[in-house]
């Protein structure tokens, strides 16, 4: 079987229609890249800064790479060669992966601990290595038996994983013994990781402790210090305290600071179990502010293994790069998912069922998370602009790719629903190679039907965060906002930034009431998600409106400057330049 090479290829090196080495035509080059497209979605690995390498294993002879964070293009070399070498670290075809080290304990019914955090790290793309603790005996039922690991084997697991494979985060469970914590928190000096998540497991969901009290101190003492980010739930959280009561949001919040204090730096409580409480609420915090995560009660007994779920999600976020806060929103985004898919599944006779991981739930997890920077230049094309300068949704898309749009939203309020489902598909194919999202304006259907990266939502279009049910964690979710209480609610419901306008009168949208450059400077300084300002900027006011210089402000989003021009890409290059002035 031929063996395929690719290796990383800087943007300046190739254009789409450049013939590449090894292949005689450009049509071969599309195809060979869709091909290492298709076998980089089957690969979890991160768009992230390329970190020291290890090997990724593939179909015979096949390898292949992603890197769109610095690497725009893929470069693929077929060689006529039958014999598969193995990899080594200098190979052009090796990637590194995002990786999450689990020091937890084995649970046989598979729901939670060691086999929980297997599934949730796979299902979000990333690579999971194991230290288990104890072997437990359970199932749906209970805790039938707990065998602690020695503290010796304990301790030379981790030094088999930290010394050789870097992991970027490590995750803890089940923690059973105090020899186990100090053991722990010593291998964790000698191999520093990037970040700690503490799940301070204490007791089972059926009530079974799985780490005495005589843990406690040693939690406080050493493992807490250094953790990045604590998750207990409430019965932890009062443990964690001494025994305090914790039966309101107001205690919540008390709890995450009184844990905050002992050494963290950041604590998310759990408020699952809140008697009171209609919602499901988590409250966050990271020192300075608070945080409520709330979302609606899914009502299923198969909730076994969430607390380990979502710390291994917040794991496998903060290994591919993110933000501690979007890391624990993308978490809560995919443990709701899992638990509304888990709803009706039937494993074991007793009380309390699995958490369903990886069934249905169809997520596409390996593409690259949103990254705020992906507003700078936001293209929005317009059907109308497009006909009257005769080209098509995908030569004008091309264009403004090319001349630098750093996200393209097809924004086609006439044209009819077939022909924007195939404008969809082929624009996102473009945007797919140079690794520039596509959002869609309103159509979550055309959305979905295309597999595009996201939305662009209304006030009065569909809620976001129906939006966000039907559309999953992954996909990215706009809102247009133009008051603060809109920027609120959209950042409640779930979405990844908002749009704030009309910042200047605009002949593209009638009757849109304009907010001005002070309108804008109020929603950005209240906003929690970053803003793209949206409405009559161009070339002239571009430097006016960034010039703002308010953080949350990360670019513009323009129609008529770059569409309502003869050429998209001089006009587009043109915007950016300016863009990149201004913003010095
Ligand atoms: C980036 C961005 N911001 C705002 C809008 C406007 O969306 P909406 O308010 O739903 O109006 P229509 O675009 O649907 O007319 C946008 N499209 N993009
Ligand atoms: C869609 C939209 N939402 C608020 S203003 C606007 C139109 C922006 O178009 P233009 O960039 O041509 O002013
Ligand atoms: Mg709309």
């Amino acid at each position: 079987m031929p063996k395929i090479k690719i290796r990383k290829m800087k943007s300046h090196e190739i254009r789409p229609n450049t013939r590449t080495r090894g292949l005689s035509t450009s049509k071969s080059f599309f195809r060979l890249s869709r091909m290492a497209y298709f076998c980089t979605q089957v690969l979890s690995t991160s768009f992230f800064t390329p970190k020291p390498q290890i090997p990724v294993l593939l179909n015979p002879g096949v390898a292949c790479i992603k890197s769109f964070h610095q690497y725009r293009f893929l470069h693929i070399k077929a060689m006529q060669d039958d014999k598969v070498s193995t990899p080594t670290p200098s190979d052009e075809c090796m990637v590194r992966v995002p990786h999450v080290l689990t020091v937890a304990g084995s649970d046989s019914g598979a729901g939670a601990g060691i086999q929980a955090d297997l599934k949730a790290c796979a299902a979000r793309g990333v690579y999971c290595s194991t230290v288990i603790t104890a072997v437990t005996a359970q199932n749906t039922v209970g805790v039938q038996g707990v065998n602690i690991v020695p503290e010796d084997f304990v301790a030379e697991q981790l030094r088999s994983v930290l010394s050789d494979m870097h992991p970027d985060v490590v995750k803890t469970g089940m923690l059973p013994s105090i020899g186990i914590v100090k053991t722990l928190c010593q291998s964790l000096k000698e191999f520093p990781v990037q970040a700690l998540v503490v799940d301070p497991v204490m007791v089972s969901t059926s009530g079974h402790t799985l780490a005495g009290p005589s843990i406690l101190d040693s939690f406080r003492e050493e493992l807490l210090p250094m953790a990045d980010i604590v998750t207990p739930n409430l019965k932890e959280a009062s443990a964690l305290l001494g025994g305090v009561p914790l039966e309101t949001i107001a205690d919540m919040r008390y709890a995450a600071k009184a844990i905050h204090d002992i050494g963290p730096r950041n604590v998310l409580v759990k408020g699952g179990d809140l008697p009171a409480s209609v919602d499901a609420v988590d409250v966050f915090y990271d020192g300075k502010d608070f945080y409520e995560f709330r979302s609606s009660r899914i009502m299923t007994p198969n909730t076994h293994g969430t607390g380990c779920t979502l710390a291994s999600s917040v794991a496998a976020e903060l290994a591919k790069g993110s933000q501690m806060l979007s890391a624990v929103k993308v978490a809560k985004h995919y443990i709701e998912a899992a638990l509304s898919y888990s709803k009706n599944i039937a494993i074991g006779g007793g009380r309390q069922g699995p958490v369903d991981h990886l069934l249905k739930l169809k997520s596409n997890v390996q593409r690259r998370s949103f990254d705020p920077c992906d507003l700078f230049l936001y293209a929005v094309t317009d059907s109308r602009m497009n006909k009257r300068w005769g080209r098509s949704i995908v030569d004008a898309v091309k264009a403004a790719i090319e001349g630098g749009a750093t996200i393209i939203q097809l924004r086609e309020k006439e044209v009819e629903t077939s022909d924007f489902l195939e404008a969809a598909k082929a624009c996102l194919k473009i945007c797919r190679v140079h690794g520039v999202p596509l959002l869609i304006n309103d159509r979550i259907d055309v959305a979905l039907a295309s597999d595009a990266d996201g939305v662009h939502i209304g006030q009065s279009d569909m809620p976001a965060h129906v939006a966000r049910a039907l559309l999953g964690p992954d996909k990215i979710i706009g809102v247009s906002c133009k008051t603060p209480e809109h920027a609120l609610q959209a950042w409640i419901d779930g979405a990844d930034y908002i749009g704030s306008g009309g910042v200047y009168p605009t002949n593209t949208k009638e009757n849109n009431k304009t907010i001005g450059l002070d309108g804008l400077k109020t929603v950005c300084l209240s906003s929690k998600l970053p803003v793209v300002a949206i409405g009559g900027i161009g070339i002239s006011n571009v430097q006016a409106v960034m010039g703002l210089g308010v953080p949350n402000l990360k670019g513009v989003a323009v129609v008529s400057a770059l569409f309502d021009r003869e050429c998209v890409l001089t006009e587009t290059r043109k915007l950016l330049e300016v863009l990149k002035e201004s913003t010095k």
